[in-house]
């Protein structure tokens, strides 16, 4: 029997029209626009389409979109003006630097000049902090929409073998905290990892995020297993993830395709960020079902 695709591009489409009708009743009950700035330095091509559908779904969702495009040689003090202001703004509530940043730019230095109360990405390091300790935190948004579509599909998670397979700080480890936070048993496995295969074997969850294209084959998957591919890979053939789809539905019982998996779910829970920091910056209470 072949796997359930996990549709998250209508996932996504859903928890968007649950944040338009939020934004709504915000305006009309405290008279509040929730805002985004998105931060783009240099012209990477992917970065300016990411950019792009990020500002056409803020507007769609009822919210201000403010971009900001620097040169590619812009200076980090000119990066960190810009950031300054951004903080200052009282129209701003959400601050997204699109990551990469050139290389003679220190991205730590940067992510960190973003005030916490607006950090949308959850990057600084006080939103790791917090969310690694438990606190109230504002959750990575890729982190955030696999756990919503892994809720989804499995409902508890609690006593689950999940593998992360990648531990960067923006992807694997917000994602081993939060699937500890549902009480999974979570291993994270990494490029020494020894036996990957094996490992991933004895996961009823696996999330693939390594940045290799089609790494994760059906034959290293236990049979049920849920497999969520992070992996966005610009190949030959196009668009593909980090797992080999074909092979995984062939094993799997539900598998998130890429294009219109994670992907979208990534820029929902971008928008979910936002009117959730409007939210708190004016000392209301967090809105329903969309903070993880
Ligand atoms: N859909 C979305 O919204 C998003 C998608 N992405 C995509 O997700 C993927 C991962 O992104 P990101 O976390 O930023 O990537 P990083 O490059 O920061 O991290 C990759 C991780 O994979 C590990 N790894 C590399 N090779 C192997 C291997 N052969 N076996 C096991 N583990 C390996 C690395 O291990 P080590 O630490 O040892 O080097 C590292 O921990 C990329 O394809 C990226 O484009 C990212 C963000 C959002
Ligand atoms: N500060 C920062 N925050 C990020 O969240 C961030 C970032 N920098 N830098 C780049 C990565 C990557 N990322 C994606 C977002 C949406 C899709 C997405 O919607 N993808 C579509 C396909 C889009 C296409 O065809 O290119 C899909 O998977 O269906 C993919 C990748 C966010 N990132």
């Amino acid at each position: 029997m072949t796997a359930t695709r996990i549709d998250g591009k209508a996932h996504a489409a859903r928890l968007r029209a649950r944040i338009a009708e939020q934004v709504a009743e915000l305006k009309q009950a405290h008279d509040l626009v929730p805002g985004l700035a998105v931060v783009l330095v240099g012209e990477d091509p992917a970065s300016q389409v990411y950019v792009a559908s990020k500002g056409k779904q803020t507007v769609e969702a009822g919210m201000k979109s403010f971009e900001h495009r620097l040169p590619a040689d812009a200076t980090q003090a000119e990066l960190l003006a810009l950031i300054g202001r951004l903080n200052a703004d009282a129209e701003v509530h959400g601050i997204l630097v699109q990551l990469p940043l050139p290389g003679h730019i220190n991205e730590s230095e940067v992510i960190n000049a973003i005030a916490v109360k607006k950090d949308v990405d959850g990057f600084t390091v006080a939103n790791s902090g917090r969310l690694a300790t438990g606190q109230r935190a504002m959750v990575p948004c890729t982190p955030l929409g696999c756990l919503m579509l892994l809720r989804d599909q499995m409902g508890d998670l609690s006593g689950k073998e999940a593998v992360v397979i990648g531990r960067s700080n923006i992807v694997g480890k917000p994602m081993a905290s939060l699937l500890l936070g549902d009480n999974a048993t979570v291993t994270v496995a990494h490029s020494r990892t020894k036996d990957l295969p094996e490992v991933v074997r004895r996961a009823d969850i696996v999330v693939a995020a390594v940045g290799r294209p089609e790494m994760v084959k059906g034959d290293w998957l236990k049979p049920g297993a849920v497999v969520i591919d992070v992996g966005i890979n610009r190949t030959e053939a196009g668009l593909v993830g980090d797992v080999d789809y074909a092979s995984a539905v062939e094993i799997a019982a539900a598998v998130t395709p890429v294009p219109g998996g994670v992907g979208p779910m990534t820029i929902a829970c971008l928008l979910a960020n936002t009117l959730t920091a409007c939210c708190r910056a004016n000392d209301l209470p967090d809105p329903a079902g969309l903070t993880g």
